[in-house]
Parts: C-alpha cells; sequence; structure tokens
C-alpha cells in the first residue's frame, strides 16, 4: 500500500466507458438546485473526460431513499448539472439493467449520460458483488471523484474500485491536497462546530474529534440530541433521543480529553416548521412541550462569536439551525460572517464543509472568505479524525 494514488494523468480515456462517481446530493427545494456548489465542483473533471473523448457515465446518490422513490430521482439535478457543464447530459431512468445498458451504448465519445439515483438499489449501500458486476458491466475503468461520499464503503463508492481500474477525479485529488494543507497540523487553539440533522451518522465521529480539538461547539439536531440527554425538555425538536447515552459518553470523554463542550444555552422555538413562523427566544428550562428548537437563541450565538474569537483554527459542518427558513437562518448566518470577519482580519484558519453547510455560507455570502471550502461534511470529520476513507484508500496503488 503507498499513498499514490492513479489519476487522470495515468489513463487515456479516448474511446473508454468512464464510470465517474460523483456527489450530486445537492441542496434542493420544490425541485430546483438551492446550492450548485457540488455540481460546480465537480464539472473540470466531467469536461475533462469529455473533452479528451471519453464517455462520462456519472453515478451518483440522493438523498436517503428507502427503494425507488420519485423525488429522489436524480433527473432535475442532471439537467441543472448540464447547465454548469455547458453540454448535454443524458439521462437513463436505472443505473443498471436494460435502460443502463441501453444509454450507455447510444453513447458516443465524449457525451455525457447521467444514470438514476444508485440508492434505489437496497444493495447499493450493502456493497452487494452482484450490484457492483451489474455496474461495472456498464464501464472500462472507474473515475472516484466524490470525496464527499468517500466516508461511505459502497458499491459505487468503494465496491468498484475492486472490480475495475480505479483513479481519483481531480474533486477527489483538490480536496485532499486543500484539506492536508490547511489541516495536516493544525495552528491551535482548534474549534469546531458541528450542528444539522444527520445526527446519528455523525455523533460517532464526535467521540474522536473531542480528542483533537480544544473546543466544540454543537448546534442544530446534534444539539437537541446532547441538550436532551443532559435532561433539558426539548419538546418537539429534532432529536434522536436513543442517542441519548452516546451523548453524554461524549461528554465524559471530552472532558478527560480537556476539550470544551459549548452547548446553546437559550433557543428559537417555533410551532410549525415552516419560513415565518411565529417564533420566540427561551432559556432552555422553558422550552415549550408543543414547540420545536429551529435555532440556537441570541445568547447562544454570542457565546458561538466568543468561541470563535479564542480560536486560531475552525472546523464546521452542520448548520446551527434550519437555516432554508428565515428567520431561523440567525444563528448560523452570524456565525459564519463572525468566521469570516475573523479570517479576513487574519486571525483565523477556516474550513467549512458539507452539503448544506457550504448552502449556508452561500446565503450569507461568505463562502469566499472562508480559508477553504470543502463539498464534504462527514467524510472531511473523518479524515480529520484520521479514519481510513474508504473511498479513498481503494484507489491507493498497490
Ligand atoms: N434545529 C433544527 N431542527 C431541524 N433541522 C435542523 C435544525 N438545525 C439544522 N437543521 C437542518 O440540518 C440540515 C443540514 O444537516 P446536515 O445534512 O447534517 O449538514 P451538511 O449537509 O452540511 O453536512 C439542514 O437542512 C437544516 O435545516
Ligand atoms: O451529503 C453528503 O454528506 P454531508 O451531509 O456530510 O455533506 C454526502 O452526499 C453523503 O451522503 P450520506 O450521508 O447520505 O451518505
Amino acid at each position: 500500500m503507498t499513498n499514490k494514488f492513479r489519476t487522470l494523468d495515468d489513463v487515456d480515456v479516448k474511446g473508454k466507458r468512464v464510470l465517474l462517481r460523483v456527489d450530486l446530493n445537492v441542496p434542493m427545494e420544490n425541485g430546483r438546485v438551492t446550492d450548485a456548489t457540488r455540481l460546480e465542483r465537480v464539472a473540470p473533471t466531467i469536461t475533462e473526460i469529455a473533452d479528451k473523448g471519453g464517455k462520462v457515465i456519472l453515478l451518483a446518490h440522493f438523498g436517503r431513499p428507502k427503494g425507488r422513490d420519485a423525488k429522489d430521482s436524480l433527473r432535475a439535478v442532471a439537467e441543472a448539472l448540464a447547465k454548469v457543464v455547458k453540454k448535454p447530459v443524458a439521462f437513463a431512468e436505472d443505473c443498471i439493467g436494460e435502460p443502463a445498458a441501453k444509454a450507455v451504448a447510444d453513447l458516443k465519445d465524449g457525451d455525457i449520460l447521467c444514470l438514476e439515483n444508485t440508492r434505489f438499489h437496497k444493495e447499493e449501500e450493502k456493497n452487494d458483488p452482484g450490484f457492483v458486476a451489474e455496474l461495472a458491466k456498464l464501464g472500462d475503468i472507474w473515475v472516484n471523484d466524490a470525496f464527499s461520499a468517500a466516508h461511505r464503503a459502497h458499491a459505487s463508492t468503494e465496491g468498484l474500485g475492486h472490480k475495475l481500474p480505479a483513479y481519483a477525479g481531480r474533486t477527489m485529488q483538490a480536496e485532499l491536497d486543500a484539506l492536508e494543507k490547511a489541516l495536516g497540523s493544525p495552528t491551535k487553539p482548534v474549534i469546531a462546530i458541528i450542528g444539522g440533522a444527520k445526527v446519528s451518522t455523525k455523533i460517532d465521529l464526535l467521540e474522536n474529534l473531542v480528542t483533537k480539538v480544544d473546543a466544540l461547539v454543537i448546534g442544530g439536531g446534534m444539539a437537541n440530541t446532547f441538550l436532551h440527554a443532559q435532561g433539558v425538555a426539548v419538546g418537539k425538536s429534532l432529536a434522536e433521543k436513543d442517542l441519548a447515552p452516546t451523548a453524554l459518553r461524549i461528554m465524559e470523554k471530552a472532558e478527560a480529553a480537556n476539550c470544551a463542550i459549548i452547548l446553546p444555552v437559550d433557543a428559537t422555538v417555533a410551532y410549525h416548521f415552516a419560513a415565518n413562523a411565529p417564533s420566540h427566544a427561551y432559556g432552555l428550562d422553558a422550552i415549550p412541550t408543543d414547540g420545536m428548537i429551529l435555532d440556537v437563541g441570541p445568547q447562544s450565538i454570542a457565546r458561538v462569536h466568543a468561541a470563535i474569537d479564542d480560536a486560531a483554527t475552525l472546523v464546521w459542518n452542520g448548520p446551527l439551525g434550519a437555516f432554508e427558513m428565515q428567520p431561523f437562518d440567525r444563528g448560523t448566518v452570524a456565525a459564519a460572517k463572525h468566521a469570516a470577519e475573523r479570517t479576513k482580519a487574519k486571525k483565523l484558519i477556516s474550513i467549512a464543509g458539507g452539503g448544506d453547510t457550504v448552502a449556508a455560507l452561500n446565503q450569507a455570502h461568505v463562502a469566499g472568505d472562508f480559508t477553504y471550502v470543502s463539498t464534504a461534511g462527514g467524510a472531511f470529520l473523518e479524515w480529520m479524525e484520521g479514519k481510513p476513507l474508504p473511498g479513498v484508500e481503494v484507489l491507493r496503488s498497490k
């Protein structure tokens, strides 16, 4: 095992069917892409392969469907991607079988095809060998450009690398280079901000993260889970209550590792999950039983600012509230603007990542002020933990 990757410099793609794993899991609202960052980042790899005469066959997941579900179709994303790459992107109704085989057979050199959501097949997440073989039939080589899904050992993110000649795409290379540069040996003190909604898939990594950072600010649905674990009544808030023991264990581990845990001290609560729903800030002892915490409150925002002021390096994944709906974007936007100001003043190295986190930074108009913005959330946190990422490991030259 070496650290070297085979890249697009090591293969002549002309005339080849290139199965290109990308991350098209972009934020959407009413069938429209609301943040195209992931599409823009992957565009150079697509264009390079197409311009060199390869047949580009895009593989990607969207959402977390249980079987085929029209609301998680990639069709609209493929249309948005065509606008970004400024080339036609054909679409196949399935990622395996007759529809996929026919669409691939129709490709000419330089054409681009997007296959339907790989997660419409439960075998994708199981990395099922039969499903891997079905996908592999469609290509001559596999290029992985989905750094943000590289923490998943799924058929299209890992399995294919054992079945076909495997190469890293340009985004994969750029993400790994940039993260190594910014966080290889981070300037201390290091603070992490973790929020968002993917509580169960991200909480475990906090156990390791608290040994790597000096302070951990917790917001979003993740904070609600921790608050519940501490006995706070969180009403109807998004919280994974069965994870309370995990949350308590992480708090103990943080104390042993000298990592300060900064939880909200107040909350913005509404009674409907909707933009402009009437809302009010409450102390933690007074959250209404029929209310939902949709953002951190004003006192918590001040504490997040102070924590950022104490830090030399910030890593951030997960919005502090339901930022897509005003006014529940306040905590996230305030923290984003504060971190951007500290970065511009050269007092902070700021690295943020994740599909929705990047969308929130764009909404706050500060993405360009951060030191580095990764397309990845969970994958970048696992990389930071020092965990091997299956989708990266499989690319290393053996
Ligand atoms: N208090 C909250 N209640 C409900 N949803 C929340 C809350 N805080 C954050 N969220 C949601 O979390 C989602 C982003 O979470 P996640 O997918 O983990 O982040 P990322 O995509 O950046 O990795 C957003 O859609 C946001 O609305
Ligand atoms: O959006 C993603 O990750 P992120 O929310 O950590 O940024 C990736 O597409 C992975 O999706 P998954 O967490 O459903 O496997």
